[in-house]
C-alpha cells in the first residue's frame, strides 16, 4: 500500500546536486566556525578538517530495504563515515539510564525516540570523526528528525537515498536477520512500516521537491543494489579511489 501512496513523490535520478548550508539560522557548525576565526578552539589540525563544510547523504527506507548493508558498502568503496542513527541509539540504549530505559521502549515499539536525543548523539559522531564525508543510514526518520537536523548541525544533506523495496521482500529480510534486535519480530516490524509510511514519507517528499530524492529500486541483491548506486558516489569530489 506504501508502495503505492510514494510512486508519486519520487523524482528520478538527476544531476549532481550543491552544497547548501542553512543561514538563516544559529547551529553548531556556525558556533564552531566562529570559533575557529576567534582561535576558541585547541588543535589545529582539528580545526581545519573540522571546519570545512560535511558531505553529508542520508539513506532512507523501510525496515530491512537494506540500508546498513548498502552503506557498508558505500563506507569500503567511496571512503565516508557510516553513522547509523539505529546504532546510536542501540549503543545509548544498553546503559539503564532513564534515557536508555526510554530509548529501549521506543525502539520495542517502532517508534520515533525524541529528535533531540538522537541528532545530539549524531552531532557527537561527526564532531569526533576525522573525516567530512558522511553517510547518515535511518535518519530524518520524521519531518521533526529533520528540522531538528537543521536548527542543530546547519547543514543540509547533498543526496538523499531511498530504497524501495517491496513490503514482503522487507519483511523476510528482517525476520531472517538473526542479529539479536528488540524490534526484529513481526509485530514491531508492522510498527515500523506503519511509522514509516506516516512519519518519513512527508521527509521523502520534501526532499524530492527539492531535487535531492534518489530513488533506488531496492528488491535485487546487494550486488545489484550497489551497482544502482555507484554513479550518485562517483564524482570527483565525494570518492577517495
Ligand atoms: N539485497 C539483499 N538481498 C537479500 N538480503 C539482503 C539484501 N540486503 C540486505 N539483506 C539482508 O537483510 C537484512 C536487513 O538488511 P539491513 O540490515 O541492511 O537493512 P536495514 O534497511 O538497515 O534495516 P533496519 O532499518 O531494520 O536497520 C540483513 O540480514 C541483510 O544481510
Ligand atoms: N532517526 C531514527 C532512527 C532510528 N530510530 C529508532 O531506532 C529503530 C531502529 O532503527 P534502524 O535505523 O536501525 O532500523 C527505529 O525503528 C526507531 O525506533 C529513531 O527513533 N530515529
Ligand atoms: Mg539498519
Amino acid at each position: 500500500m506504501w508502495r503505492r501512496r510514494f510512486a508519486f513523490v519520487c523524482s528520478p535520478l538527476v544531476s549532481s546536486p550543491k552544497s547548501t548550508l542553512i543561514h538563516n539560522q544559529a547551529p553548531y557548525w556556525h558556533e564552531y566556525a566562529k570559533a575557529f576565526t576567534t582561535g576558541n578552539v585547541n588543535s589545529e589540525e582539528g580545526i581545519s578538517s573540522k571546519v570545512k563544510v560535511p558531505f553529508i547523504t542520508f539513506v532512507l527506507g523501510g525496515p530491512g530495504s537494506g540500508k546498513g548493508t548498502q552503506c557498508a558498502k558505500i563506507v569500503e568503496t567511496f571512503g565516508f563515515a557510516h553513522l547509523s542513527a539505529g546504532e546510536l541509539l542501540r549503543k545509548e540504549m544498553s546503559s539503564n539510564s532513564a534515557k536508555g530505559v526510554m530509548i529501549r521502549d521506543t525502539i520495542k515499539e517502532g517508534k520515533i525516540v525524541p529528535s533531540e536525543v538522537t541528532v545530539k548523539l549524531i552531532q557527537k559522531a561527526i564532531e569526533s570523526s576525522n573525516n567530512n564525508k558522511f553517510i547518515i543510514d535511518g535518519f530524518p526518520r520524521s519531518e521533526e528528525n529533520r528540522i531538528t537536523f537543521e536548527k542543530i548541525i546547519g547543514v543540509e544533506p547533498e543526496l538523499v537515498i531511498f530504497f524501495d523495496c517491496i513490503e514482503e521482500e522487507m519483511v523476510k529480510r528482517v525476520l531472517s536477520r538473526n542479529q539479536g534486535r528488540i524490534d526484529d519480530n513481526i509485530e514491531t516490524v508492522k510498527k515500523r512500516l506503519e511509522v514509516f509510511v506516516t512519519l518519513s514519507l512527508p521527509v521523502l517528499d520534501y526532499y524530492s521537491r527539492k531535487g535531492k530524492l534518489r530513488k533506488i529500486e531496492a528488491n535485487g541483491t546487494v550486488e545489484e543494489i550497489f551497482e544502482k548506486l555507484r554513479p550518485l558516489f562517483a564524482a570527483e569530489k565525494v570518492s577517495i579511489k
